[in-house]
C-alpha cells in the first residue's frame, strides 16, 4: 500500500516553538475508534490525501501486516503533524486489547496528555477503565465516539465517566441530531459549539464540507435550550474551582452565561484540565467524519505543551528541576544537560534497531556521544530521525519536549527500553563535562512492567537452530519487555512468558515469520510462580582477600513499592525487573560511592553483578516444583566488601549467587508456597443469559462474582457517592437515540458481571461464552494478582 502523504517534502518540519508541541496519546478500550479517529486527524491535519478505513486494512497508523489483517492495533505507533498552524501535535495511537497494555504503559511514561475515546453505545468499558487509572495525573481529553451508531448516549456515557472514572466533566459540545429526511428518523448530524455558541454539521457525503451556523433561539428554541443549559453548568463547574472566572462571569458578563466570552472560558478550562481537576469532554462519530476538527482544537486549547507538562520523576531529589520558555526543562540548572528517555525499541528489517525516545531537557544532536546510565557506557548517535507511523524523516536535532528515534549500527546493543541517555546539548563529545558520580548517575524512573501469566514452550525445530532460535527470541524482547524468557531448570526447556492468550499468539507468529526462526511452540500454559513464606537465614561468605558478603532473602509484599523503600535511609533499592523481586543493598559507609572511591571496580560494576546474580537464583526456583521465585527481596547486609584491587566483577557475581542459592535451600520445603495468578473478569451478558453464565463462571471456572451492575449504572460505592452527587448536578442533555438495536427484546437492560477468577480456570473461555450466549456474551480480562494456591489444588496444578 502506497504512503499517501501530502505533500513532496516530508524531510523539514518547521522547529516549532515549545508552546506549540503537544505530545498526546490516544487511550481506549478495544474498537473504540482510536485507529479511525487518528485516521481522521491526519486527513484533516493535511498530512494525508486519503481517509484509510480500519476494516479495509489501510490505515497509516496499523501497519504492521498482523495488524491489518486483524483490524486491531498491536503497537503503539507514533505520528506528528500540525493542526491549523496552531499545533505541532506528536500523537501515539495505543493498542486497546489488556495484552498490549504495555504498549500503553510506555506510551503515557513519555506523554504529557491524553484523548480518551469511549464507544457512545458500550460507555465506559473495562480497558478504558484501566487505561484511564494508569494515565494517572496525566491531563486527558474526552471524545464520545460512535455517536452515529444505533444506542449511542451520549449523556449515558458521560454520566458513566462521572461515576466510573470519577472525574468531573466540561461539555465542550454537545450532539446535534435531525431527522432524516427519507427515513423519518433521527441522525446525528454534527454538535452544538458550547463556547462559541455555534451549530456545527458535517455533510456526511462529503468529508471536507463543514458548516458553521448561528443558532436561534425563535427558530431552534429545543437547541437553544439546551445550549444555554449547558454553557450554564460549565461555567458553574468551573466557577467551583476558578475566582476570576467568577469574577469575570459578574462583572464583565453582568451574571448572563451566554455573555462571558469563549476566550476567558477557554482559559479557566485549559488551566483546570492541566491540573487534571476537569477533563473537557466533546462528542462526534470519526467513522462518519463528525466532530474531529474540533476534538484537534480541544487538544491545542486545553492539552499541555512540554513546558506545561508534571515533572519527570528521577532518582535525584536534590536536582532542581526547572521550565524555562526558551529552552524547555532544565534539570540541575544546567542548560548542556540533555536528558533522554528511550522508551521503546524495534528492529526494521531495512533500517535496522531504531530506539524511541522523549528528550526531556537540552538538545540531542545528531552524532553526538551520548552516555547510557542505565548500561553505564557512552555511544555514537547514527541518524536521527522523526517517525510518521513506518515513514522516517531525517531531523539534525531534538530539542526538549520532543519525541525521535535514534537509528544506525552504533546503537545495536547499546540501548534499551527504559535507559536513560545523558548527552551534551552543544559539544559532540562533552561527556567529559559532566561529573561521573553525578549527572552521568542519574535515571529517570523505570517503566514498570506487567506480569507475564502465560508461557509456552519454545523448541527448535533441529539442533543446528538453537543458536538462531535464541538471537531471534533475544530481539523479540528487546522490542516487547513484557515478553520474558526463561529456562526450565529441570527440563532444559525454553520458555516465553506473555500477558495473555493472544499476546503469545502474536509474539510466536513474530518469531516464526517476521524473525524467520525455525521453531514449535508448545501449548499455552498458565504462568506459576513459588514464594518463600518466612525469611531465610543471614549467610556470610569472607576470605582472606577481601570479599565479605553477608545474604538473606525475605518475602515482600504483591504491593512491595522499590521507590518508596529505597527512601529509607541506610539501604537502596533495585528492581529486578520481574517477578516483584528485588535486590536490596545495605549502605555500608567504608564503601560509599559519593564519597572517595579507591576500588578498581567501579561501584555500578559491583550492583550489576549483583543484580544479575540474584535474579539467577531466584529463577532457579523454590523447593515444591522449581518454579521461578516471586515477590523475594535479596537483601545484602551492610558489613559487605570488595578488594580494592580486584577490577572484574566475576566474584561478586559467583559468591552472591551461591550464598543466595545455599540459604534458599536451607530453608524447609514447609516454608514454599506456590502462586497462581488470579484475573478481574468484566462478563456482558443480557438479563436472558446471565443465570446460565453466572452458574457455569461458579461451577466450571471457581469465579468468585463480585458484583452485577446494569452494564451502563455502575454500583454504588462509597467512592462515587460524591460523584453521585455531582453527576445528579451536571446538566445532560436528552438522549436522543437511546433506543436499542431490536428494543424490547432480550437486549435490553445488558448486565455486567464483575468477578474474579483463577487464570488456569479461564484458558479459552471466550469461546466457551460465545456458544453459551450465542455470541451475544462479551468478556475482558486482566491480570489481578499473584495467589497463594491452597493445599488441596497442589497436585491438580503441578
Ligand atoms: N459506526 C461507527 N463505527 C466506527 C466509528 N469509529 C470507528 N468505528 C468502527 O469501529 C471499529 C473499530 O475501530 P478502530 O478505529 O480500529 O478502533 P480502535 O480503538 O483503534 O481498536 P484497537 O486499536 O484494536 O483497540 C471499526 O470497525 C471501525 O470502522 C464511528 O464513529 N461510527
Amino acid at each position: 500500500m502506497p504512503v499517501r502523504f501530502r505533500g513532496v517534502c516530508q524531510f523539514v518540519r518547521r522547529s516549532s516553538s515549545l508552546e506549540k508541541i503537544r505530545n498526546i496519546g490516544i487511550i481506549a478500550h478495544i474498537d473504540a475508534g482510536k485507529t479511525t479517529t487518528t485516521e481522521r486527524m491526519l486527513y484533516y491535519s493535511g498530512k494525508t490525501s486519503r481517509i484509510g478505513n480500519v476494516d479495509h486494512g489501510d490505515t497509516i497508523t496499523d501497519f504492521l501486516p498482523q495488524e491489518r489483517s486483524r483490524g486491531i492495533t498491536i503497537q503503539s505507533a507514533a505520528i506528528s503533524f500540525d493542526w491549523r498552524k496552531r499545533g505541532a501535535i506528536n500523537l501515539i495511537d495505543t493498542p486497546g486489547h489488556a495484552d498490549f497494555s504495555f504498549e500503553v504503559i510506555r506510551a503515557l511514561k513519555v506523554l504529557d496528555g491524553c484523548v480518551t475515546i469511549f464507544d457512545a453505545v458500550a460507555g465506559v468499558e473495562a480497558q478504558t477503565e484501566k487505561v484511564w487509572k494508569m494515565a494517572g495525573p496525566i491531563p486527558k481529553v474526552c471524545f464520545v465516539n460512535k455517536m452515529d451508531r444505533m444506542g449511542a448516549g451520549f449523556s449515558r456515557t458521560v454520566k458513566e465517566m462521572m461515576l466510573k472514572l470519577n472525574t468531573r466533566v466540561a461539555l465542550v459540545n454537545i450532539p446535534y441530531f435531525s431527522v432524516d429526511e427519507t427515513t423519518r428518523e433521527q441522525q446525528f448530524r454534527g454538535v452544538v459549539d458550547v463556547l462559541n455558541q455555534k451549530l456545527i454539521t458535517w455533510d456526511p457525503a462529503d468529508p471536507d464540507k463543514v458548516d458553521v451556523g448561528e443558532i436561534n433561539a425563535a427558530e431552534q428554541p429545543e437547541i437553544h435550550e439546551q445550549l444555554v443549559s449547558a454553557r450554564s453548568s460549565l461555567i458553574d463547574t468551573l466557577g467551583e474551582f476558578d475566582e476570576t472566572l467568577v469574577e469575570s462571569f459578574l462583572e464583565e458578563a453582568d451574571g448572563d452565561y451566554l455573555k462571558l466570552s469563549p476566550s476567558i472560558i477557554n482559559k479557566s478550562l485549559r488551566q483546570l484540565t492541566l491540573n487534571n481537576i476537569v477533563a473537557p469532554v466533546l462528542c462526534g462519530a470519526s467513522f462518519k467524519n463528525i466532530g474531529v476538527q474540533p476534538l484537534l482544537d480541544a487538544i491545542v486549547d486545553y492539552l499541555p505543551s512540554p513546558v506545561e507538562a508534571r515533572l519527570p520523576e528521577i532518582n535525584k531529589s536534590n536536582y532542581v528541576m526547572k521550565y524555562d520558555h526558551s529552552r524547555g526543562l532544565v534539570i540541575n540548572n544546567n542548560n548542556n544537560l540533555c536528558v533522554s528517555l528511550a522508551f521503546k525499541v524495534i528492529s526494521d528489517p531495512i533500517r535496522g534497531l531504531m530506539v524511541f525516545v522523549r528528550v526531556y531537557s537540552g538538545v540531542l544532536r545528531n552524532g553526538h556521544t551520548v552516555f547510557n546510565t542505565t548500561t553505564k557506557q557512552p555511544f555514537k548517535i547514527g541518524k536521527l530521525v522523526r517517525m510518521n507511523a513506518n515513514v522516517p524523516e531525517e531531523i539534525s536535532l531534538l530539542n526538549a519536549g520532543e519525541i525521535g528515534v535514534l537509528t544506525g549500527s552504533s546503537i545495536e546493543g547499546n540501548v534499551s527500553t527504559g535507559d536513560t541517555i545523558i548527552s551534551h546539548s552543544m559539544k559532540k563529545d562533552g561527556l567529559k563535562s559532566f561529573k561521573k558520580n553525578d549527572e552521568l548517575t542519574l535515571k529517570i524512573n523505570p517503566i514498570r512492567i506487567p506480569e507475564p501469566v502465560f508461557t509456552v514452550t519454545v523448541e527448535p525445530n533441529s539442533l543446528g537452530n538453537k543458536e538462531a532460535m535464541e538471537k531471534a527470541l533475544t530481539r523479540l524482547v528487546i522490542e516487547d519487555p513484557s515478553l520474558h524468557i526463561t529456562k526450565d531448570e529441570e527440563t532444559g526447556q525454553t520458555l516465553l512468558s506473555g500477558m495473555g492468550e493472544l499476546h503469545l499468539e502474536i509474539a510466536g507468529d513474530k518469531l516464526i515469520n517476521t524473525l524467520n526462526a525455525d521453531v514449535e511452540l508448545g501449548k499455552l500454559a498458565v504462568s506459576y510462580k513459588e514464594t518463600i513464606d518466612s525469611e531465610t537465614n543471614v549467610e556470610t561468605y569472607a576470605d582472606d582477600s577481601g570479599y565479605r558478603i553477608s545474604v538473606s532473602i525475605e518475602p515482600v509484599a504483591e504491593d512491595f513499592d522499590a521507590n518508596v523503600s529505597s527512601s529509607k535511609k541506610g539501604e537502596t533499592v533495585y528492581s529486578l525487573g520481574i517477578d516483584n523481586n528485588y535486590l536490596i543493598v545495605e549502605q555500608n559507609p567504608k564503601m560509599n560511592p559519593d564519597k572517595e572511591w579507591n576500588y578498581q571496580m567501579s561501584y555500578d560494576s559491583i550492583i550489576n553483578a549483583m543484580v544479575s546474580s540474584s535474579i539467577a537464583a531466584l529463577q532457579r526456583g523454590g523447593k515444591i516444583s522449581h518454579l521461578p521465585l516471586h515477590s523475594c527481596a535479596i537483601r545484602i547486609h551492610n558489613d559487605w566488601a570488595v578488594p580494592m584491587d580486584v577490577d572484574k566483577p566475576h566474584e561478586v557475581l559467583t559468591i552472591t549467587r551461591n550464598v543466595s542459592l545455599k540459604i534458599l535451600n536451607q530453608l524447609p520445603e514447609a516454608s514454599y508456597s506456590v502462586l497462581q495468578p488470579i484475573m478481574n473478569l468484566e462478563v456482558t451478558v443480557t438479563p436472558k443469559d446471565m443465570g446460565v453464565v453466572i452458574r457455569d463462571l461458579t461451577a466450571d471456572h471457581d469465579a468468585v462474582i463480585n458484583s452485577i451492575d446494569d452494564s451502563n449504572t455502575p454500583e454504588q460505592s462509597s467512592d462515587n457517592i460524591l460523584f453521585s452527587q455531582i453527576a445528579a448536578d451536571q446538566y445532560l442533555p436528552p438522549d436522543t437515540t437511546l433506543k436499542l438495536l431490536n428494543s424490547g427484546d432480550e437486549n435490553e437492560g445488558i448486565k455486567s458481571i464483575n468477578a474474579e477468577a483463577p487464570l488456569r480456570k479461564m484458558i479459552a473461555y471466550n469461546k466457551k461464552l460465545r456458544s453459551l450466549t450465542q455470541g451475544r456474551g462479551d468478556f475482558h480480562m486482566y491480570f489481578k494478582k499473584m495467589e497463594r494456591v491452597a493445599p488441596d489444588q497442589l497436585r491438580e496444578i503441578l
